[in-house]
């Protein structure tokens, strides 16, 4: 699992390393790092001198950038052509020191020529600018130090210009975090820098693992002593995480151990959603699957899943809601009814998945307070609950929830007190604020994978593992991963079916369980 902490408490973190080290300690620690990351990707073929370029912005994640290149003259040993780009008046002075003293190139692309200088013709590109424009495009690598912890999102006009200028087989490399990117991970979307890598210092941070981790490329986190004394803010499961979550039956379980998975979905209408999530939960490995329907769906289901029960009766878990039709015509008998067993569900103590429909019968928390509940919405249905439940969000939609996902789970998690499980090509994973467990957030799914009737297979996933035992922000978050990696398992590179990814589940969970024998 990756955990992140928090802007503020890497911070404190750092002012407590800081206050027993000698000046400058902390900083020589990330550069060193950095500058050996920065070393190992520099092209093999010797024919060529290597060109190395940073781009410098005025806080102290510039500082790392320019030590790094001091460094880097030092640690390589091999002719380097190393370059500094300044995008500000006011760089780190010791970090420019030090990179001049190590025949540095220093180019300053903000008009003024050198520091604190006057531009003597202010209509002319600058001649820095220009020079770095044309390193930028040959550069093997580019090191992106123009914000780190402390940079608000968006980037400086003059930033974006010389990012475009960067040559595509140039390796970036950001520093702490992309510039331009949220370091919190709250807000996506936006101008910023695309790395092919991150090398950040002490810990991860939200940024590297939510909505905004597509844009680190591969995380490298570089010790440099940092004592963290809080709980993270955010976290992601990784394929290694999975033999220690997923419900393993012992020589001593039966199908009621297991536990017994009860779906309300479909109706007359929908009939494919009941067999999307009862296919999931079986291949899943629920000791046993409870299927509470009209006739249609039911005789599907019958006919496809012999695995499955029928009827009301005992659960451990509910799945409320995949195609259901949460309002029918008041003469439709048979999707009253099916209503009525939803709501049987929800009133009910047990661990309950709501999804789709069933969101629709929520007013508020359910009435047993304590009950397990994870809730499953895609943007547009958040959208539509908050809209609907909460006054201040009533002309929310789904291009904002997608532009603040975290903002607008956590909100529904508290207005429900409930763990919001947030779809999307990253899934969010949010218990109610009050708890203070962290965010969860996975992104295992191709693209491929967002088809009709994916979020019918992971419900039946996700509740087959609360029916288990497991919490909803476990539940939740392993059966998101269980889903992406099948979905890749099922046809890596290529459309996939929703059926196709709940029938890959068994050798996906069996693939992912061998990996802890290898690993351990
Ligand atoms: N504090 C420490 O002990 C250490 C800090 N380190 C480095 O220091 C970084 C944090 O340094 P700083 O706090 O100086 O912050 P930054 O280097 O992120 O720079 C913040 C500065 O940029 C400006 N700024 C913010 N957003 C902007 C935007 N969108 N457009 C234009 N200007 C913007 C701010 O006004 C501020 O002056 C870390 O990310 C890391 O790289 C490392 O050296 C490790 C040790
Ligand atoms: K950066």
């Amino acid at each position: 699992m990756i955990h992140a902490w928090s802007v503020d408490d890497v911070r404190a973190a750092e002012e407590r390393a800081m206050a027993q080290l000698p000046d400058g300690e902390l900083m020589q620690r990330a550069a060193t790092g950095l500058a050996q990351v920065v070393a190992a990707r520099l092209p093999d073929d010797t024919s060529t001198q290597p060109l190395v370029v940073a781009l410098v912005g005025g806080g102290n994640n510039g500082g790392d950038a320019l030590w790094a290149l001091a460094h880097l003259a030092d640690l390589v040993g091999e002719p380097l052509d190393l370059v500094a780009v300044l995008t500000t008046e006011t760089p780190h002075e010791e970090g420019l020191r030090a990179a001049r003293r190590a025949k540095v190139e220093i180019l300053d692309a903000t008009g003024q020529g050198s520091r604190g200088r006057r531009k003597a013709e202010p209509q002319a590109e600058p001649k820095g600018r220009a020079k770095a424009v044309e390193a930028l495009g040959v550069a093997d690598v580019v090191l992106d130090g123009v914000l780190g912890i402390g940079g608000r999102p968006g980037l400086p006009d003059l930033v974006t210009e010389l990012l475009d200028a960067v040559g595509d087989d140039a390796h970036v490399i950001a520093v702490d975090v992309p510039s331009g990117t949220d370091p919190m991970g709250e807000l996506v979307g936006g101008t910023g820098v695309f790395a092919d890598e991150t090398v950040t210092f002490g810990c991860a941070k939200p940024v590297h693992v939510l909505g905004t981790a597509g844009r680190c490329g591969m995380l490298t986190v570089v010790d440099i002593g940092l004592d963290l004394d809080t709980l993270p803010a955010a976290e992601r499961l990784d394929h290694d995480d999975v033999a220690a979550l997923w419900p393993t039956p012992g020589p001593e379980d039966d199908k009621y151990s297991r536990g017994v998975v009860g779906v309300v979905a479909g109706g007359e209408v929908y009939t494919g959603a009941p067999l999307l999530s009862v296919t999931a939960a079986v291949c899943a490995g629920a000791g046993m699957v409870r299927y509470v329907g009209p006739p249609g769906p039911t005789q599907l289901v019958r006919a496809e899943v012999p695995e499955a029960v029928h009827g009301p009766g005992r659960v451990q878990a509910w799945v409320v809601g995949p195609g259901l039709d949460a309002h029918p015509h008041s003469w439709d008998q048979l999707g009253l009814a099916q209503v009525e067993a939803a709501r049987r569900a929800l009133d009910s103590e047990l661990p309950c998945l709501v999804d789709a429909g069933g969101l629709d019968l929520l007013d508020g928390p359910r009435t047993q307070a304590g009950a397990r509940t994870l809730l499953t919405p895609h943007a547009g249905e958040l959208a539509r609950l908050l809209a609907r439940l909460d006054p201040d969000a009533s002309e929310l939609d789904r291009a904002g929830v997608v532009a603040e996902p975290l903002r607008w789970a956590r909100r529904a998690a508290e207005l429900l007190r409930a763990t919001v499980l947030l779809k999307g090509s990253t899934t969010y994973v949010v218990a109610p604020p009050a708890s203070g467990l962290a965010v969860r957030a996975q992104a295992d799914a191709p693209a491929w994978a967002g088809t009709a009737g994916s979020g019918d297979v992971l419900a039946g996933l996700a509740g087959t593992l609360l029916a288990a035992g497991l919490d909803p922000v476990d539940a939740g978050s392993l059966a998101a991963l269980v889903h992406g990696v099948a979905a890749h398992d099922a046809n890596p590179g290529g459309p996939v079916r929703a059926l196709e990814i709940a029938q890959q589940v068994p050798a996906t969970v069996a693939r992912l369980l061998a990996r802890a024998s290898e690993v351990g």
